[in-house]
């Protein structure tokens, strides 16, 4: 073949992941997934960096509950600081970011029918003493969130005592089961919205994310 139809096949052929193929299974086993190390220690460094360089300009406010036009801040019920990304106007960190999101969310409209056309994020900052009682993503604000990511960008040193897991709960038949986890740096966690309640407990140290929505439409 000529190299530049051989480069065009190349493009053409689907190529299997086998970290998106887990992501793909854990998702319709538990309807979550834990991804560590989806960004490594660098990129986190990039985002955490950018992150920060956007509070400190005061381009956060605070977060707040409801839709985007009717919404209520609530401190008892969320205490975070969040900015939403406009992925058009995505500086060096964000596209570092984006760009990988991108290629997981071409593989699983490709391979899982799941029809995502929009998608939403926003950097979230926690500060000492704050939380997300548990909740349900879609509850009262947006049918069309299927997935919901969170990505954490503290720092490698993140401890246990600082708190700040995220819990997420699973009815067993009557039952109900609940796992945690904590944010460390570059972990990815992927679950579904309209199923999955889950919780922030209180942070004792400022903890970082960027959190978002894969939606129908
Ligand atoms: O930061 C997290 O671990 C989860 C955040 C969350 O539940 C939300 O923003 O809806
Ligand atoms: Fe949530």
């Amino acid at each position: 073949m000529e190299m530049a139809t051989e480069e065009l096949f190349d493009q053409l052929e689907f190529k299997e992941n086998p970290l998106y193929e887990q992501i793909i299974s854990d998702l319709l086993e538990k309807q979550y997934a834990v991804i560590d190390s989806f960004f490594d220690l660098a990129e986190v460094e990039i985002l955490r960096k950018s992150l920060l360089q956007k509070y400190k300009e005061d381009n956060f406010k605070k977060a707040a509950i409801g839709n985007r036009i009717n919404e209520v801040v609530l401190k008892s019920v969320r205490g975070d600081a969040i900015l939403w990304l406009n992925e058009a106007e995505a500086g060096a960190a964000e596209c570092i970011f984006f760009d990988k999101i991108n290629a997981l969310v071409d593989y699983l409209n490709k391979t899982c029918f799941l029809g995502i056309l929009t998608k939403e994020f926003h950097y979230a900052l926690y500060p000492e003493g704050t939380f997300y009682k548990r909740h349900l993503d879609t509850f009262q604000n947006d049918g069309r969130r299927k997935l919901s990511l969170v990505c954490y960008l503290n720092q490698e040193d993140w401890q246990p005592e600082n708190g700040g897991e995220l819990v997420i709960y699973k009815e067993k038949g009557a039952a109900e089961t609940s796992e945690s986890f904590f944010p460390f740096p570059g972990r990815l966690i992927i679950f579904e919205s309209q199923v999955l309640e889950h919780e922030v407990k209180p942070v004792k140290k400022e903890r970082l994310s960027i959190t978002g929505w894969l939606k129908t439409r």
